[in-house]
């Protein structure tokens, strides 16, 4: 997170279509917003530059989109800061997507069983996601967050399976598990063991949906249908990246394109799941891409209701191949940051919450995004691994008693939350000792011993 006004990415390198120009001046963009008008691409490229009349960021402009931000956030949900009690809990790195931006990843020849050298990657049993799933929930978690890469041997269920088995088709990124060290088992075996003491789970992006009907003519609904079955409660809209398919095309050529993203999740949101939405920034794209990325987001809420919060997520540049390949110099600059989140709550007059991510942030940026238009503080994870192993140093978790402190420092409400934001509970920073209340088994005890 640099403090330049000039954007690190090389802006201009990249031949795109859609460029940050626009007939509409900052002025007036900033008008609309403030007056709570719904804001066109237009707007949101005036806001997100600080006006295309003048090169890099305007500080002074930037001071005046953060205010309006906050503002509306203070009408829209007031003072109190949420954060959920949850773990991550990622089942397997083996991935063969090939990703541009992405660290997490380890290709999937590395875990079969003939494979002799180390690969630092994991694979884990539905046991093994069940025990520390079930342990965690002890502790007093409300939700587990499961993403992971696309096993070569996953398959939605034992149906999906017999289908990849007995396919000729060699396209279909299959192999079956007795090949590999780990069997990650099913999609369907996952969330059932990940389904223990009452959790909430939020599982399955659009990327991984795709996967687990992958060779089927089966539709998206039909997929989250048999996986709400097995005790999904909420889909994370991760793999949004940026929903313009001339991004897509540079930064993840192997993923799903923008429409099919789209339908995805609209299929999660009509079988009654609720979803979240990300937009994963500060790389190729340029402001023009964001604004389009926040439009189609908007659209996609008035159509299902079922986003509960939006989450950008800054790019974390160090160790991915979009850096090793000279294609990108950094990540966002602190100020792209803050008017992302800025013009996310004004964009956005459908999705309540907008979240600030520590994993991307740190805390202390991360407080600061809570004043630019954010009321989201995230939740404790207990486990990181994407940002980490991007080169990202904000840590694997944040407990109650530091949620407390930090947003009492920023004079706001701390508040626990659940997943879709229905339960709250205020918890009292002056308390001699913090943890979650809202989990099926939390009882107010620390999550992590306080010293
Ligand atoms: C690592 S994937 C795991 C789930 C699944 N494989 C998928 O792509 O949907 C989850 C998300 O992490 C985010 N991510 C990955 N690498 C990142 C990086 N270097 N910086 C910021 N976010 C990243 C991306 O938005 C990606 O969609
Ligand atoms: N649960 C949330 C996370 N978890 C961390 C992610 O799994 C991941 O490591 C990274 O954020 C992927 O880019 N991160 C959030 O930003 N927000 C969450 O709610
Ligand atoms: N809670 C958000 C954020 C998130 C971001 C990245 C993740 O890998 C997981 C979760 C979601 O579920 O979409
Ligand atoms: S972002 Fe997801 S799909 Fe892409 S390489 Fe990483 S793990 Fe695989």
């Amino acid at each position: 997170m640099s403090d330049a006004v000039t954007p690190s990415v090389p802006r201009g390198e990249f031949d795109f279509r859609h460029r940050p120009e626009t007939d509409q001046s900052f002025e007036n963009a900033l008008e609309k917003a403030r007056a709570g008008d719904r804001l066109t691409v237009a707007d949101g490229i005036e806001l997100l530059t600080t006006g295309t009349d003048r090169p890099g960021i305007d500080r002074a402009r930037k001071e005046r989109v953060l205010e309006a931000a906050d503002r509306r956030r203070a009408e829209v949900v007031g003072e109190e800061v949420t954060f959920v009690a949850n773990l991550n809990n990622n089942v397997t790195t083996a991935c063969n997507t090939g990703c541009l931006f992405c660290n997490f990843k380890d290709r999937s020849e590395q875990f079969r069983t003939d494979y002799e050298e180390d690969h630092g990657g994991f694979t884990k049993t539905p046991t093994e996601s069940r025990e520390i799933v079930a342990d965690a929930v002890e502790r007093g978690i409300y939700e587990v967050t499961s993403v992971s890469g696309l096993h070569p041997a996953f398959a939605l269920d034992e149906e999906h399976r017999e289908i990849l088995e007995s396919s000729d088709r060699g396209d279909l990124n299959y192999r079956p598990p007795a090949e590999y060290e780990t069997d990650p088992g099913n999609y369907v075996d996952q969330i059932e063991a990940m389904n223990v003491g009452g959790v909430h789970v939020h599982s399955m992006t659009p990327e991984e949906a795709y996967h687990a009907r992958r060779g089927t003519d089966w539709s998206y609904e039909e997929v989250f249908r048999r996986l709400k079955a097995a005790g999904l409660d909420s889909v994370p809209g991760t793999a949004a990246e940026i929903l313009v398919d001339e991004v897509r095309e540079v930064i993840c050529p192997g993923k799903i394109g923008t429409d099919e993203w789209l339908e995805a999740m609209e299929a999660a949101a009509t079988v009654g799941l609720d979803t979240t939405a990300t937009i994963m920034y500060g790389h190729v794209e340029n402001e023009a891409h964001r604004a389009l990325h926040l439009d189609r987001i908007r659209d996609l809420q008035d159509r299902t209701g079922a986003i509960t919060e939006f989450v950008p997520l800054s790019f974390v540049h160090e160790e991915t191949p979009l850096a090793e390949r000279g294609m990108v110099s950094g990540g966002a600059t602190r100020h792209e940051d803050e008017l992302m989140i800025a013009v996310s709550r004004l964009y956005l007059d459908n999705i309540e919450h907008v979240q600030s991510s520590w994993v991307k942030y740190g805390d202390a940026q991360g407080l600061k995004m809570l004043t630019c238009g954010a009321d989201d503080f995230m939740g404790t994870i207990l486990s990181e691994e994407i940002t980490k192993r991007a080169g990202g140093g904000f840590g694997e978790c944040r407990s109650v008693r530091e949620y407390a402190d930090m947003i009492a420092a920023i004079g706001r409400i701390p508040v626990e939350r659940s997943t879709d934001y229905e339960h709250r509970r205020r918890v009292d920073p002056g308390a001699d000792t913090l943890g979650p209340e809202l989990g099926p088994q939390a009882d107010g005890t620390p999550l992590i011993s306080e010293k």
